[in-house]
């Protein structure tokens, strides 16, 4: 039997520090990111690493936005219920036209949405505002009603001028994002990398996902529930081996991982059993500890190191606390290095949708459904919230945040929620 249990061992001696605090710990060792170009197919997800503007107008062309003819403007200014105004039609322009005829006094154009205003027309009259008639071989259309200078024309730059904007550093890539760039021509797009994190779970009980069940073993789930969040956040997860509970192994490939990827993320192992061998590691030499202990449930054995000068996160083997440490930590280290506006996901004021009776003296992270009812967000606390309990997580979009000291909640009680990312509103 393996007892070293010497209760004046360090091992047992841990200083909390908040959530907070831990946050700016490893967000000092947060790397920043260097930039890649991908083709704008492969751009959806990633964050700009350099602002771009406009490389020309936006339309570049006065553009129609109608279907019918264009026209001097001033031409129309005694058109009335009962005076018609007929202009000579000179040309038609499709999209894609340019019309040589310049359009004086008197003459119009017919033209299509999204055609380039021809020449001297400042004005575009629709369809069904005009009837034709034809006259010795010549097409004329009739006007009754008045149009102004500008009607239904995009002026140049309309959308946006030459040098502008067009998307800054850091924006995340949607689909507006996309068409921006698609639209400007902009098909190598300069990105930030995504941060290569190792995921090592340890655990001499673990089966690969594989395996038949064996007798107090179980399948290692907490690796691919990472790679899912890293893959959200932004991050280019690589799964590693487990390892079992053994820290000169776990050690060694640790520090192999820290040399090839930018983060390590192991799960399992952090806590104060004989087997916890992660904790034993981040005391060893040549480790930067930067916390072991975190004021917050699930979680509270949460762990960050520097090894190396690599940044190794200790997440704990509990799924529930593997999950909400991977959030709060992980999460916004990724972010930042891809150079996100926000590295945290966003907290909101709720309502709570039933009662929740525990007091804890670490802040809480409930795993939660948020429900919009009669217009409002009610945030419903998970049956089963154990750290220890995997199943429940699926069925979570939100943690309600409940700081250290709060008596009991009630159903209706204002709460804060922290929104995750994967879970849907369905
Ligand atoms: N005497 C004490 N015991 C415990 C304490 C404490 O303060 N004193 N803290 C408890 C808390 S809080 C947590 S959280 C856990 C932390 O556990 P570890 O990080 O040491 O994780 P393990 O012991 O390796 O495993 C815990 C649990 O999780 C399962 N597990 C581990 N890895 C995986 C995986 N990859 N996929 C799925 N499930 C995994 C493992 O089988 C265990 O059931 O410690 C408490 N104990
Ligand atoms: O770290 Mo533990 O999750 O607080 O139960
Ligand atoms: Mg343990």
């Amino acid at each position: 039997m393996k007892h070293s249990d010497d209760y004046s061992n360090n091992k047992f001696k841990r200083s909390a520090i908040s959530v907070e605090e831990a946050q700016k710990r490893v967000l000092e060792h947060t790397a920043s990111g260097t930039t890649e170009f991908v083709p704008l197919s492969e751009a959806h997800g990633r964050f700009l690493a350099v602002p771009l503007h406009a490389p020309h107008p936006f339309p570049h062309f006065r553009r129609s936005g109608m279907d019918g003819y264009a026209v001097v403007s001033a031409d129309t200014k005694n058109c009335g219920e009962d005076e018609t105004v007929w202009l000579r039609v000179v040309d038609e322009i499709p999209c894609g036209h340019v019309s040589d005829c310049m359009i004086a006094s008197g003459l119009a154009a017919r033209i299509m949405t999204g055609a380039q205003v021809p020449e001297g027309a400042d004005a575009v009259v629709m369809l069904e505002a005009t009837r034709l008639r034809e006259d010795s071989g010549d097409v004329f259309v009739g006007l009754r009603k008045k149009v102004g200078p500008g009607n239904n024309v995009t002026p140049i730059g309309f959308e946006l001028r030459e040098g502008e904007l067009l998307l800054e550093q850091g924006r995340q890539l949607g689909a507006g994002e996309i068409s921006a760039l698609a639209t400007f021509g902009i098909h190598k797009v300069p990105v930030v990398r995504k941060p290569r994190i190792a995921i090592i779970s340890t655990g001499s009980e673990l089966l690969s996902v594989d395996e038949p069940l064996q007798p107090g073993r179980i399948r290692n789930s907490n690796s691919f529930m990472l790679a899912v969040q890293i893959r959200e956040a932004g991050g280019e997860p690589c799964i590693l081996d487990a390892v079992q509970d053994d820290v000169g192994t776990a050690r060694r490939t640790v520090l192999d991982a820290l040399s090839e990827f930018d983060y390590v993320v192991t799960s399992g192992g952090v806590s104060v059993g004989d087997y916890d061998i992660m904790g034993d590691l981040v005391r060893q030499e040549g480790v930067d500890l930067l916390f072991n202990k975190v004021t917050m449930r699930p979680g509270s054995v949460t762990t960050a190191a520097v090894i190396n000068g690599g940044l190794l996160f200790a997440l704990s083997g509990n799924p529930g606390a593997c999950f909400v440490g991977c959030e709060l930590f992980i999460r916004p280290v990724i972010r930042t290095m891809l150079g996100a506006r926000q590295p945290f996901l966003p907290q909101w004021e709720v309502v709570l949708g039933a009662d929740y009776h525990r007091v804890n003296n670490f802040t809480r992270f409930v795993r939660a459904k948020a429900e919009i009812r009669d217009g409002r967000i009610y945030a419903v606390p998970a049956a089963v919230d154990e750290s220890s309990v995997m199943i429940s997580i699926k069925d979570s979009d939100c943690l309600i945040v409940i700081p250290p000291g709060t008596g009991q909640l009630r159903k209706g009680d204002k709460i804060d929620i922290i929104k995750l990312e994967g879970g849907g509103w369905s």
